[in-house]
């Protein structure tokens, strides 16, 4: 791994890359062809993309059942497990409706209220994670979301992997469909015959299904568009380097593109840690070498103190942050921008991704500045609410009128005053 020493003229990666103009025209024709022809252009794409000659797009519970026979009892222990956490660490996000009640007779709150229905995303092949159907579904299911439809692409076989349809099951979802790509994104969008348009649509996918939730947002509400995943380390010389180096390759080993880097002011611990990174790497199945290899990727920034160090943290706002110093816990506070932060030498990032509970769905490409993990709050909307006496409105008419009246707008002064007057007499 490339060691480097920050300095004023070490700039970070601030760009969040979707699409190239050809993906885009595909997207664009699929999107038409799905709201024109519906269910048939479904048929036809997952005919022609995915290889696999469907009669019916909806799962039946038969094959729900089928999929328990491909899966060890102890991977269903292990889901069920996960799920009880990660369900019982989304319930405390729940926002509560609110009301005020002023002396005056004004009332003022606001209404929470969870989407009506929601579409998830679910990615074909490798990327098909049983963890991140749980980490989407989990906080819809805990918002009071009433529907919710997942979608994914079919096998060649014309089947759903069995740790997707086991996984769906064990969340209690309803409505499955094997159907992928921006055809799938189209469906729940706009609507076909089988498939009833949703409020929202979440989850993770290729440059076609990136592109055809960017499209269709206005129509529907997106999450976000999930970038590679990334991982910084924050460590001093009280950090293990052969720990330090797994729990990079651990996010390295999502794809070519996944960055991993450690910020320390141990110029002997970045020297240990790059050997660790080449030494451990070589040990990985071969395909998670081509995949994790983080030649490009990688990076150690060698800091010259602690402070330094979390000044760089902040301008990378990693997705993962590992923090092992000394004492963890004091730098806390000083971590602006980070998706998720993992304290100590025992917290490593794995832990996040499948079971301590926190969602694992968190902003890439240091778009934690601005956003958040996917959460509760994302499968409900607000409401603000209002309610006034004649005697709170006499109150305040006049500044209200002024103000309507400073913007030129008379019929709104008006619909003030009409109520100001006796009853009797309007
Ligand atoms: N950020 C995360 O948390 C996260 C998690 C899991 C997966 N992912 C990402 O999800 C993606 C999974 O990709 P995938 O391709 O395996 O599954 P996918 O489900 O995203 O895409 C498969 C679909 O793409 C469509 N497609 C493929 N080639 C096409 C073409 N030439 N024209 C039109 N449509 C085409 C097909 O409809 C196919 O069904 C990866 O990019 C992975 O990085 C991200
Ligand atoms: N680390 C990924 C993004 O946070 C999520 C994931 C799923 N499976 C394993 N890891
Ligand atoms: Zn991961």
């Amino acid at each position: 791994m490339k060691i480097q020493r920050v300095d004023q003229s070490t700039t970070f990666k601030r760009t969040v890359e979707v699409g190239k103009e050809k993906e885009q025209k595909i997207v664009e024709s699929i999107i038409k062809e799905v709201r024109d022809n519906g269910d048939d252009a479904l048929f036809r794409y997952t005919r022609e993309l995915d290889g696999a000659e469907l009669t019916q797009l909806k799962v039946e519970p038969t094959e729900l059942e089928e999929a328990y026979q491909h899966i060890e009892p102890n991977v269903i222990e292990a889901i069920r497990e996960a799920i009880h956490r990660i369900r019982d660490f989304h319930q405390r996000q729940v926002t509560q409706s609110w009301m005020t009640t002023k002396a005056d007779g004004v009332m003022l709150g606001q209404k929470v209220t969870p989407l009506d229905r929601v579409g998830v995303y679910v990615p074909g092949g490798k990327a098909a994670y049983p963890s991140s159907i749980m980490m989407n579904i989990i906080p819809a299911q805990v918002a009071g979301v009433g529907d919710i439809a997942m979608v994914s692409p079919v096998q060649k076989d014309g089947k759903l992997p069995a740790g997707v349809l086991v996984t769906a099951n064990e969340l209690g979802v309803k409505e499955i469909y094997k159907v992928g790509g921006a055809q799938a994104v189209a469906a729940l969008a706009y609507g076909t015959e089988t498939i009833a348009p949703v409020d929202k649509i979440t989850g993770p996918g290729n440059i076609y299904v990136a592109l055809a939730k960017r499209a269709v947002y206005g129509v529907v509400d997106i999450d976000m568009i999930a970038g590679p995943s990334d991982i910084t380390v924050l460590a001093d010389e009280t950090a293990i380097p052969s720990h330090v180096a797994a729990d990079l390759l651990s996010q390295a080993e999502h794809d070519e593109l996944a960055t991993a880097i450690l910020v320390t002011d141990s110029e002997e611990l970045a020297e240990e840690v790059s050997k660790q990174v080449e030494l451990q790497l070589s040990s990985l199945p071969k395909e998670a070498i081509a995949r994790a290899s983080i030649e490009g990727q990688g990076k150690i920034y060698v800091t010259k103190d602690l402070e330094e160090s979390i000044d760089t943290v902040n301008q990378i706002a990693p997705e993962h942050l590992e923090i092992i110093v000394q004492n963890p816990m004091e730098q806390l506070g000083k971590i602006r921008h980070a998706g998720a932060i993992f304290l100590g030498p025992h917290t490593t990032e794995p832990i996040g991704d499948y079971f301590a509970g926190p969602n694992h769905v968190l902003p890439t490409e240091g778009t934690a500045r601005f956003s958040s993990p996917l959460s509760v709050d994302d499968f409900v909307k607000k409401s603000s609410v209002l309610s006034y006496s004649k005697e709170a409105l006499l109150a305040q008419a006049d500044a209200i009128t002024t103000l309507a009246r400073l913007e030129g707008l008379e019929a709104h002064a008006r619909a003030v005053e009409i109520r100001l007057g006796d009853e009797e007499n309007d």
